[in-house]
């Protein structure tokens, strides 16, 4: 395993594949070159997830959540410049052999984005789709998949064209796909952004309970901490391509400790319980070109001081051992 040390955080140490979580990200950076030079628009990040766990990543537009989603599922494009490891079962997936890599995105891992129309073929009924994935290996035939999550109409669903469904269902389908070839780690990327509120509590519910009955590990990549708070056991939250704070989710929910953290919270409770003012964090998310250096947060930070200026390392935050923080002035202590 290619671990590059110096940051100091929790997971330096190399991971034993008997012990290894199903995925262990290690000091990721992704670069593109081409369009911002030697900007890390994913800065060592470090993230595990072990088996049948649920982790949610949490940011706003252009924190690197999906960045972070594509490089474990090793579907990064060509212009992207990679150090780190990613490790998927105990095994470096660039150390990998290509039939390892395809077995593994194939198999092993199962992704649910955002956007079913543009994801699913428009030209392929959702039976032929289905099938296409079936072939390659499946426990259970297309029927099954499309009973399983929720599609009674199956004959009339296997013969649509994904226009011909409704975004629920695409929705749906989407998932069905993705669970096919009964993956062991499931990354949905803001999989209910698209759908209207109620459908969106449906699909949530969907998820769950396939994730109880199936018992797949699951990266939920979401903006939305309500859901999250609803689904996840862990969270990390992600500011600019950096991991800023990550822990039990109802402890982070609780007790942010990060100023980030505690803003995104701020936000999103104003809106869910329908505050006079809407609370927002000043100033929004910097373009890659323009990342500062240090804390990238901290032009939008009240806490912010001149040691900002220098990164702060994610490292342990308290006695449990449980929460991970990266900042010299958490709230909740005197500055
Ligand atoms: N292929 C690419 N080439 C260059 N830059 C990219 C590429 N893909 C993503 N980026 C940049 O990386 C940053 C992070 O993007 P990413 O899509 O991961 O954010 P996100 O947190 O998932 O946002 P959203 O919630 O809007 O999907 C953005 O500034 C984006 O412009």
């Amino acid at each position: 395993m290619t671990v590059t040390t110096g940051s100091g955080t929790p997971w330096s140490v190399p991971a034993d594949a008997a012990t290894a979580p199903l995925l262990a990200v290690r000091e990721l950076c992704v670069r593109f070159p081409r369009r911002y030079g030697d900007v890390a628009v994913l800065d060592r990040v470090d993230l595990t997830i072990d088996a049948g766990e649920v982790v949610a990543v949490v940011g706003e537009s252009g924190c690197g959540k999906s960045l972070l989603g594509l490089a474990a599922a090793d579907l990064l494009p060509r212009s992207a410049a990679v150090t780190g490891t990613v490790a998927f079962d105990g095994q470096d997936v660039r150390a990998m052999s290509r039939r390892e890599r395809r077995q593994m995105r194939g198999a092993g891992i199962g992704v649910v984005y955002q956007d079913a129309l543009t994801s699913l073929n428009p030209g392929m009924s959702a039976g032929a789709q289905l099938r296409q994935v079936c072939k390659l290996g499946s426990s259970s035939s297309p029927e099954e998949l499309l009973a399983s999550v929720g599609l009674e109409d199956t004959e009339r669903i296997m013969r649509a064209r994904p226009y011909q469904l409704s975004g629920g269902q695409r929705q749906r389908v989407l998932i069905a796909i993705a669970l096919a070839r009964d993956p062991q780690l499931v990354i949905a990327d803001e999989p209910t952004t698209a759908l209207d509120v109620t459908i969106q509590k449906h699909v949530v519910e969907l998820l769950r309970s396939l994730q109880r009955s199936r018992n797949f590990a699951l990266m939920f990549i979401s903006h939305d901490l309500a859901l999250v708070s609803e689904l996840a056991t862990r969270t990390a939250v992600m500011y600019a391509g950096q991991l800023v704070e990550s822990g039990p989710t109802r402890d982070i929910l609780a007790r942010p400790r990060h100023p980030y953290t505690a803003g995104l919270l701020e936000s999103s409770r104003s809106l869910d319980e329908c505050w006079p003012t809407l609370a927002s964090i000043p100033g929004s998310v910097r373009q890659p070109a323009d990342f500062l250096a240090g804390c990238r947060f901290r032009d939008r930070c009240g806490n912010a001081t001149e040691r900002c200026a220098h990164r702060p390392v994610l490292e342990v935050d308290g006695t449990a051992g449980e929460r991970y923080l990266a900042c010299f002035h958490p709230v909740g202590t005197e500055t």
